[in-house]
């Protein structure tokens, strides 16, 4: 029943068809009396990111809304989630705490260097009072988001919802009918269909192990693989990432992969490139082999593997969840599709964050979210920008990036000036650390506009973000030029590349008739 500033701001599709097109979409809020007909005004389905964003908004717009969430747990399953989701249970946030944890070896690794030396009984971790820290910390968050639906509120209900029809969530058994329904369920990572592909671990267990592997296959070569590869490797591991490309992280500029590929050589990784997981089996002893085939068909055999990490792709949550059986479609991996509006072609159901399937970050996921609640509760039809989003990835050394890669914006744009620089950190200079860091501009030569920036290197996504602010506003390569640097750091760097370390210039192919 809509109560309150709810029943005021009753929401009320005016021309639904509309938005399919391109065009905006009316919702008006409207006095008129749904009372009777719904429950709520938005029904949520999955309180991660994008869900507990797009519920919250539209709830502080007026609307009456609801979220279904699973009961908690740290490894996701068919009928275990959480309130905050992939990001705050199984993501983002430990993946981070690992990181900080794996961090703190390779410091005092390096510190010799700067006179620090280490105890005669050596430095000892226990992984156990880490993983009983990390679990401390997410059940926090868990309880924070939980809170910050209730002051919102937003009515959470625990439990698997399913779309009845199109105003229609079922959750548990009870049906609750809702002038809108909002999907965000998120994605689960999804196992290659290879013999023994029940002994691998996904990145859920790698976050919940109850020892560090001593030595480990990571399968992948994507955010995930080498974000772990990272983590294990400083750990103490020995870790061999293995994936099907010539270089890893593919999408993303071609000269970062190369750098980022020579450096997680320096820093330890085995890489095994453009191979093909065949099979895992058990050993005698207990621990794992994996088999990989070569391009050339020979195979490779990787042996006395405590782990094995598939982090081959996620997939959305949408299976089992009605969506088709109300005329919701579907892409094939299972993903809403949604329009400019995130909105299904089922005019009353909206999707946002990984289930959409553009870009699974949870920036995005929020931004969608608010901009769905905008739409809906505020009569403010509102698009998602998805010009310049920076990214992350949080492997050793660091990787960040907004905007175009120089393959992406030759074929856009054509003419380029690109600028580089490569160096060693002023840290590593005593540190005695391999690493290096490597940095890349890429102009328009046209407008002289900055199209994309990218770094490899320590404290990349810190450095990343101010900068994205000045791509997504039009910088130009001679307003960039016009900034004094702060010294000593490496971020300075960015505004001291004068010299072009390569043209790319469009040269038309000759056309014979
Ligand atoms: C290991 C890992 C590390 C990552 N690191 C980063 C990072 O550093 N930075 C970054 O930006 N992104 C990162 N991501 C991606 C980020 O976590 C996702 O993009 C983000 O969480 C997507 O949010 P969402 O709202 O779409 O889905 P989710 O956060 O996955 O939320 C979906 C929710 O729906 C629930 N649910 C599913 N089905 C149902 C149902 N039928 N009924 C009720 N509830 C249901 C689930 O339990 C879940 O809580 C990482 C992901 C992983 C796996
Ligand atoms: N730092 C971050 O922001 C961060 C961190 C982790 C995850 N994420 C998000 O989560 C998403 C999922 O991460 P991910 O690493 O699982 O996915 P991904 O798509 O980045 O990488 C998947 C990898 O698996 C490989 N692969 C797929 N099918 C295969 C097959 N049949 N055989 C062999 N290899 C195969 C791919 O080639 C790729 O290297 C990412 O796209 C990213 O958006 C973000």
């Amino acid at each position: 029943m809509l109560t309150g500033v709810a029943t005021r701001r009753c929401l009320q599709v005016a021309n639904p068809g509309r938005v399919n097109r391109g065009l905006c979409t009316r919702v008006t809020a409207t006095a008129s009396a749904s009372v009777g007909d719904f429950d709520f005004d938005l029904f949520t389905i999955g309180a991660g990111s994008g869900g507990v964003r797009g519920s919250r908004f539209a709830a502080s717009y007026g609307a009456k809304v609801a979220v279904c969430e699973l009961p908690f747990d740290y490894v996701s399953s068919e009928t275990r989630g959480g309130v905050g989701g992939t990001c705050v249970l199984r993501g983002c946030v430990p993946k981070k705490l690992m990181v900080y944890a794996s961090e703190y070896a390779d410091d005092f690794r390096h510190a010799g260097g700067f006179g620090w030396s280490v105890p005669s009984d050596g430095l000892r971790h226990s992984w156990t009072s880490f993983i009983e820290a990390k679990r401390k910390e997410l059940q926090r968050l868990n309880g924070a988001y939980k809170n910050t639906l209730n002051n919102a509120k937003v009515t959470l209900i625990e439990g698997r919802g399913r779309v009845v029809d199109p105003h229609t969530v079922e959750v548990d058994g009870k049906h609750y009918r809702t002038k809108n329904i909002l999907i965000a369920v998120g994605g689960r990572p999804s196992k290659l269909d290879i013999p023994g592909a029940d002994l691998c671990i996904t990145s859920d267990e790698a976050l919940e192990l109850p020892e560090c592997p001593r030595k480990v296959a990571v399968l992948g070569g994507g955010y995930i693989a080498v974000e772990f590869s990272g983590i294990f490797a400083r750990m103490g591991a020995e870790v061999h990432t293995v994936f099907r490309q010539p270089l890893p992280l593919r999408g993303f500029d071609g000269e970062v992969r190369k750098f980022a590929a020579d450096q997680y050589t320096a820093a330890g990784l085995t890489l095994h490139s453009e191979v093909t997981p065949q099979s895992v089996s058990r050993q005698m002893d207990g621990r794992l082999s994996l088999v990989v085939a070569r391009k050339d068909g020979s195979s490779e055999v990787l042996t006395d593997l405590d782990q094995v990490l598939m982090a081959t792709g996620r997939v959305p949550n949408t299976h089992g969840l009605g969506l088709a059986e109300a005329g919701v479609a579907l892409g094939r991996k299972g993903q809403v599709l949604v329009d400019e509006y995130c909105r299904s072609n089922v005019p009353s159901i909206w999707a946002v964050g990984d289930v959409i399937d553009r870009i699974q970050l949870t920036p995005v996921a929020l931004m969608e979210g608010m901009a769905v609640a905008k739409t809906v509760a505020l009569d403010n039809p509102t698009k998602p920008d998805y010009w310049a989003v920076p990214s992350a990835v949080f492997s050793n050394p660091e990787i960040a990036t907004v905007g175009y890669t120089e393959e992406a914006a030759a074929e856009k744009f054509g003419d380029l000036d690109i600028y580089t620089t490569s160096f060693r950190p002023m840290r590593n200079t005593v540190s005695g650390s391999p690493l290096r860091t490597f940095m890349k501009a890429v102009v328009d030569a046209t407008s002289q506009k900055v199209l994309g920036m990218h770094m490899v290197g320590a404290e990349a996504a810190e450095i990343m973000q101010g900068f994205a602010v000045a791509v997504k506003m039009g910088v130009t390569k001679a307003q960039l030029d016009s900034v004094v640097g702060i010294h000593p750091s490496a971020a300075e760097e960015f505004v001291t590349m004068r010299s072009v370390s390569r043209q790319v210039r469009h040269v038309p192919v000759a056309t014979t008739v």
